[in-house]
């Protein structure tokens, strides 16, 4: 058995945290469109979505230093801050007017969490990306009724890989870790998990900077989010 229940050596699943970015949703698209009308505005080279597509996973902050460091061709500790703080309120703008255009759900999402909501088991997001642009993405797609509880990159001072957004999704869905699982698509998911101390899977077609998440090793892999359940 695959599922998410084989992570718990017999102990009850009771809650399962969910990366946002590339396990859910593909929003890459959107991301890149919203992130390239941002360079173009500011007299950058744009990007180009398969570029932003390894740059996701660390925050909003870290891919307008990924693209910034891009198009001026320097490395990213050598940017200019304000710089930086430019081209992320132009992405802001942008991101904030088109976070669900051509973002989609990826395979069995939908039936998966429909299925889990209908077994009582509770389920939070736990995403590096800003609450302000992740709340109307869940809404966009009527999961915040099966997702009540969502920690983004910017509600804590830390983000994954730091272990304490999980930790504060455990706390605020009133669970305990030893009955938790971690779904996500990249190291940053795995590391978090290991530290919080859960099991953690992962899906193949995310993102991942690029590389098979397999690297990660976690605890189980799987191609379709269908597998899950
Ligand atoms: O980097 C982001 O903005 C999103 O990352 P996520 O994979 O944690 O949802
Ligand atoms: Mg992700």
């Amino acid at each position: 058995m695959k599922g998410l229940r084989s992570l718990l050596d017999g102990r009850e699943l009771q809650a399962i945290l969910f990366d946002l970015d590339g396990t859910l949703i593909d929003s890459v698209p959107d991301l890149a469109a919203a992130l390239d009308a941002s360079l173009e505005q500011l007299n950058y080279t744009p990007a180009g979505i398969d570029r932003v597509r390894g740059w996701v996973g660390n925050g909003a902050r870290k891919l307008v230093q990924r693209a910034l460091a891009f198009a001026l061709e320097v490395p990213e500790n050598g940017l200019n801050n304000t710089l930086v703080d430019q081209l992320l309120a132009v992405f802001f703008e942008y991101y904030g007017e088109q976070c669900c255009e051509q973002t989609i759900l990826y395979p069995g999402v939908q039936e998966a969490l429909s299925n889990w909501h209908a077994q009582g088991i509770k389920m939070a997001c736990v995403t590096n990306k800003p609450a302000r642009f992740s709340q109307p993405i869940l809404a966009h797609f009527d999961l915040q009724e099966l997702m009540p509880v969502l920690v983004g990159g910017d509600t804590l001072a830390v983000r994954k890989p730091d272990p304490a957004p999980l930790l504060l999704a455990c706390e605020q869905l009133g669970v305990a870790i030893a009955n938790t699982v971690m779904v996500g698509d990249s190291v940053n998911d795995v590391e978090a998990a290991r530290a919080a101390g859960m099991p953690v899977a992962c899906v193949s077609y995310g993102y991942n900077h690029g590389a098979p998440v397999a690297t990660a090793r976690p605890d189980i892999l799987v191609d379709n989010f269908i597998e899950l359940l």
